[in-house]
Parts: C-alpha cells; sequence; structure tokens
C-alpha cells in the first residue's frame, strides 16, 4: 500500500515536470516557426509542389554548410506543431541517388498562410508578433501589475504602442503590413458575405482604417460611395486615394469626418471602456449629421460568445481568444469582450440596438444603430 502511494506521488511528479516543460518552452514552438519563415523554408516546399527531400531543401537554403546538420532538427519539432509533414521519399529517389532512404517533407493546410506571397499570407503578422519589439514587454507584465503605469507596453518601452510606432520606422512598417494581411481577408470575407450591410450608405469613413485595404475593397465594389480612412499622421502620410476613397489625418478621439457609416476594424479592442465610448460618442456625432434613419456603425472585432449555438468552442479555439484578450492587455490598454461587455459600451455611448452578425470565423460585424 505504502509502495503503491509513492508510486502514485511520483507519477503526478512527474506529469507536473512534463505540463510545466511544455508551457515553459511553448516559445519554442513560436520562435523556431519565425526561423523557418526567415529562412524561406515554406516558400522553398511550396514552389517544390511534391516531397521535398532533406538535401534538396538544404540545398535551397542560405545557409552556412556547418549549419546543414541542424536542418533536420528544424524540421522536426515544426513538423510535432502542425507546419509539416514528414514522409519517406520514393524508393525510386532513394535508388537514384544510392544513398540511405531519405525523409521528405510537405506543407499542411496550416503552413499555406505562411507563404510569402499567398495572398492572405499571415508572415507580416507574425513577424510583427515576433520581433523583439514587442516581445519586449511580456518581460514587465509583473513590473506592470505593481505599478500604476496604465500598459505593459509603457513600462517597457516608456511611451503607447501609437507613439511609438509614430518614431521606429521599422515597428510602424511591421505594424502596418501586419494590419493589412489581416484586412484583405476581412475585407474578401465582408464583400463577399455581408455586402448587404453596406446597400443604400453613400459614404463610410474607416476610423483607424490603418493604410486603407478594407476602405479599398469596400470603394472598389461600391464605386458611387465616397470612402474615407481615418487614421494617424504616420500611418497615412503620403498615401495616394483614388476618385472615390481619400486618406484623411487625424485623432479619432478628437473628431470623425461625418459620413453615412462609420467603421471601426480591430479598434475597439485596443481600448479601455472610457477610451472605447469616447470613441463611440465621435462616431455617433459623425454619422448623426444629416437624420438618415439607415445610418449606423459597423464594428469588427472578436465577441466571445458565451451561450453558443452549436456548444462550447473547442479547446484551440479558447486558447486563441485567451492569447489575444492577454495581447490586447500588454500591447495597448484593450481586451476582448463577452457580448455583455459590448452592450454595456453601445448603451452607455448612447445607441439604442445592436446587431451581431458572426461571420469572420473569430470575430463577428456588428451594426449598430443611433
Ligand atoms: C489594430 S490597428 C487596426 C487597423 C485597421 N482598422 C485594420 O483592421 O487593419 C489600429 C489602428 O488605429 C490607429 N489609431 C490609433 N490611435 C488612433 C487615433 N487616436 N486616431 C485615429 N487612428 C488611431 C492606428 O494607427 C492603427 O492603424
Ligand atoms: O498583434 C496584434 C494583433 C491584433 C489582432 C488580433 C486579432 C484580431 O482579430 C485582429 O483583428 C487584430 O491586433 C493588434 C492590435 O490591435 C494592436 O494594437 C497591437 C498588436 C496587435
Amino acid at each position: 500500500m505504502e509502495v503503491e502511494k509513492i508510486d502514485d506521488e511520483i507519477q503526478q511528479l512527474l506529469q507536473a515536470h512534463k505540463h510545466t516543460w511544455n508551457q515553459t518552452y511553448n516559445f519554442i514552438n513560436s520562435m523556431s516557426l519565425k526561423c523557418a519563415i526567415e529562412l524561406g523554408i515554406p516558400d522553398i516546399i511550396h514552389k517544390h509542389a511534391q516531397p521535398i527531400k532533406l538535401s534538396q531543401l538544404i540545398s535551397q537554403l542560405q545557409i552556412h554548410p556547418t549549419k546543414s546538420h541542424a536542418v533536420h532538427r528544424l524540421m522536426a519539432i515544426l513538423t510535432h506543431s502542425g507546419f509539416f509533414t514528414q514522409h519517406k521519399a520514393s524508393q525510386k529517389d532513394d535508388e537514384d541517388d544510392g544513398g540511405d532512404p531519405e525523409v521528405a517533407y510537405m506543407l499542411t493546410d496550416a503552413c499555406k498562410i505562411l507563404v510569402k506571397d499567398s495572398p492572405y499570407s499571415m508572415v507580416p503578422y507574425l513577424l510583427l508578433s515576433l520581433d523583439p519589439i514587442q516581445m519586449k514587454p511580456w518581460q514587465y507584465l509583473s513590473t506592470w501589475f505593481r505599478n500604476e503605469v496604465p500598459t505593459t507596453y509603457e513600462t517597457a518601452h516608456g511611451m503607447a504602442i501609437w507613439e511609438y510606432a509614430s518614431k521606429e520606422g521599422r515597428l510602424n512598417s511591421l505594424f502596418n503590413n501586419a494590419m493589412l494581411s489581416d484586412s484583405r481577408l476581412v475585407s474578401r470575407v465582408v464583400i463577399e458575405k455581408c455586402k448587404w450591410v453596406f446597400e443604400g450608405l453613400e459614404s463610410v469613413v474607416d476610423a483607424g482604417g490603418g493604410t486603407g485595404t478594407l476602405a479599398k475593397a469596400i470603394a472598389q465594389c461600391f464605386p458611387n460611395m465616397e470612402c474615407t480612412v481615418l487614421d494617424l499622421p504616420h500611418v497615412v502620410a503620403g498615401l495616394q486615394g483614388t476618385t472615390n476613397l481619400k486618406f484623411v489625418e487625424g485623432d479619432m478621439f478628437q473628431a470623425i469626418p461625418p459620413a453615412d457609416a462609420v467603421l471601426l476594424k480591430s479598434i475597439l479592442h485596443d481600448w479601455g471602456e472610457e477610451e472605447c465610448v469616447k470613441i463611440l460618442k465621435k462616431c455617433k456625432e459623425a454619422i448623426s449629421g444629416n437624420g438618415k434613419r439607415s445610418n449606423k456603425v459597423i464594428i469588427i472585432d472578436i465577441v466571445i460568445m458565451e451561450d453558443q449555438k452549436g456548444g462550447e468552442d473547442d479547446d484551440e479555439l479558447v486558447e486563441t481568444k485567451l492569447c489575444l484578450d492577454m495581447l490586447m492587455m500588454v500591447l495597448a490598454n484593450g481586451k476582448e469582450r463577452k457580448e455583455k461587455e459590448w452592450a454595456k459600451l453601445f448603451f452607455s455611448a448612447g445607441f439604442r440596438d445592436y446587431k451581431i452578425n458572426p461571420i469572420l470565423g473569430l470575430r463577428s460585424l456588428i451594426e449598430l444603430y443611433p
């Protein structure tokens, strides 16, 4: 009996050890992926269009010959984390080479969006998130908890992310490129699945619209609509509009140009309650000028669904939402919100009603009526 008890205790300890090891070393998965992307591995395998042998992969990598032996180890962890699959090279290939059977690799579906020139590539997003500038604040999270400084980002960098982006050109372009790649996918979904949201609108302002990816797509789809992108000077400086698209420098906390609708994509999750209410009030002013009943604010952001039809979120989705919520807490003063929290913001800013359209996977399109 005593022996069994000791065995159980040892089993538990070893299990706890393994769990903690894996959680501690989670960053090794991300950093290995970043390395593979920087070396161009997904691009090389994609171009090859069939399983690529390790030796063929190595011959196309621009690495020092003394490091060739390490490539299969990088490939092993990324195969385990689901980005590559391993195959045995065909027998014919082995005979041709006259050598040992060699392993060959292919991309999984998850890796296809890590090919640099794929239209919905997540590479810019990954390069932003894993850049030392964006990683540094995580070292200061407990310091932030112990102090009054508003954000972890400010604890680490001495200024908010928007100010830092205006001063540090490298961050500005990493950030704008990441947002651009996300907006490409969202633009496509919005135009294919909810074009009706924009029917009847004569003008739209995309507040905090970045470099204008979503606004450009809307302007193209609705040639009679006047589209405006409002963002900070360092984001829109020098950007050229078209006949129905213009870029305006400004501060959404001060004023948003008048329009039938204001779009807010990935904006409110960057801010706390007080700031969100301020932005929403400015949106309400912007759409109230001409008294049209069809006027609205259109929000594209995450809504955490508590009683979603079709059951609980799967584990992977729960992890994504928890991580994004922490990310917003650390990088800005933001958070991901549940429907109840969104509703409270909307009513505090004086809106009468809202409708959530959960059409974007993790994210929803919310129509907000004055
Ligand atoms: C998370 S990004 C979203 C960009 C774009 N809507 C998208 O989804 O691709 C937030 C944007 O808000 C802009 N922003 C931050 N503070 C702002 C302010 N006070 N006035 C206008 N834009 C602001 C940033 O420059 C950035 O482009
Ligand atoms: O790395 C980032 C990622 C995102 C982001 C995440 C999930 C989404 O669904 C989305 O639309 C945007 O937004 C950011 C942001 O808003 C910041 O202010 C700074 C960094 C990021």
